[in-house]
């Protein structure tokens, strides 16, 4: 491994056993931190009601360690957003948030908005697609950011598993993961390589960092996050904790090359090239058609928001 993510491998990374659940109660009263938990979602209408229920019961209930319990309805056409609301949380939707800043879809549009809508100093982000997964991962997670005041961004690391149509798993999850972002880290950013899963959707990070960032509207927010808090704050401002294992739903191979044209835009966009800023892209792909092949073209999303610091709350999109 490269010499500096080797050292800062063994440096920063933990297991979630070491971050108990009473320890981290005690640091946040005495800390007097706020903790904000926020899902991003668009058509999870199959496991939200699961992972909302699971977290409000074991961190909001029977534990307070969650202050507030957000999902962000990313413009979902299925039941998402009753079924969030329904399990107990609080529930936006992303183009009701701060309106006058205009309206994105994606996922990074719907983390960058969640930053209008809570309070929580420290933040935690889960995906609402997880389906193997426990608590453990909030806890796990915040961990090093109660303990550090140093530690500004918390990854997750976990083996990715990867679920057959016959429901049986393997540990080799993670087409994006492996077949871009770790190639794109080991060319270009090789002292990020010890990172074990650099586009794990559960993460955690302090407020000040989050609102310091330029975030992408779209999948690109875990490439972007990661190399911008190593370039502006240095590797140590990072830390990894190991969560155990992760499934989730999967996409196709056609949908997550859209996701991987975002990620290798973003890598492109931070590298140092000036004037290589990629104007409406496009993923050529090719569909099969009886005999022969139709060209498709995606748009891929590249565009930013700027830093929320300095962009004052909005005041709407605040639920009744
Ligand atoms: O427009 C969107 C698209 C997705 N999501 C949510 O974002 C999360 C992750 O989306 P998903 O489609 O499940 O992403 P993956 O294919 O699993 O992609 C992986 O890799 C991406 C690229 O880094 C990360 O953003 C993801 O979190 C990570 O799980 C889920 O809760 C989605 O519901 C939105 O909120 N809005
Ligand atoms: O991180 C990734 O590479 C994507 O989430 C795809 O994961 P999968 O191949 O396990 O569905």
């Amino acid at each position: 491994m490269h010499e500096r993510a080797s050292a800062w491998f063994h440096k920063r990374s933990s297991n979630w056993k070491e971050w108990p659940l009473d320890r981290l109660l005690e640091l946040k009263f005495r800390q007097d931190s706020r903790i904000s938990l926020v899902i991003p979602a668009r058509d999870e209408a199959a496991t939200i009601s699961e992972i909302v229920g699971t977290l409000r019961t074991a961190l909001v209930k029977d534990a307070p360690l969650l202050d507030e319990l957000v999902v962000i309805d990313s413009n979902s056409s299925d039941a998402t957003a009753t079924l969030a609301e329904q399990a107990g949380a609080t529930v936006y939707r992303a183009g009701d948030i701060a309106p006058e800043q205009g309206n994105h879809h994606g996922k990074g549009e719907a983390l960058w908005k969640s930053l209008f809508v809570t309070s929580g100093d420290l933040l935690v982000f889960v995906d609402a697609d997880l389906t193997g997964w426990g608590p453990h991962f909030v806890t796990g997670l915040l961990g090093p950011l109660l303990t550090d005041p140093g530690t500004l961004l918390v990854r997750a690391a976990y083996t990715r598993l990867r679920t057959g149509s016959d429901g049986t798993t393997s540990p080799d999850g993670g087409r994006v993961t492996e077949l871009v972002a770790r190639p794109l880290l080991s060319l270009y950013w090789p002292e990020l390589t010890g990172v074990v899963q650099p586009l794990a959707g559960e993460w955690a990070a302090r407020r000040s960092l989050m609102e310091s960032l330029s975030i992408p509207v779209g999948y690109g927010v875990e490439l972007s996050t990661l190399v911008d808090t190593a370039s502006g704050y240095g590797l140590d401002a990072i830390a990894q904790v190991h969560l155990g294992a992760r499934a989730h739903r999967h996409r196709s191979d056609h949908d997550l090359a859209l996701t991987a044209a975002e990620v290798l835009a973003v890598a492109e966009s931070r590298r140092d090239r000036p004037g290589a800023a990629l104007t409406a892209p496009q993923l050529q792909q090719f569909r099969q058609d009886g005999d022969w092949v139709t060209p498709q073209a995606r748009p891929v999303p590249v565009s930013e928001r700027p830093p929320a610091v300095g962009i004052a709350r909005a005041e709407d999109g605040k639920p009744e």
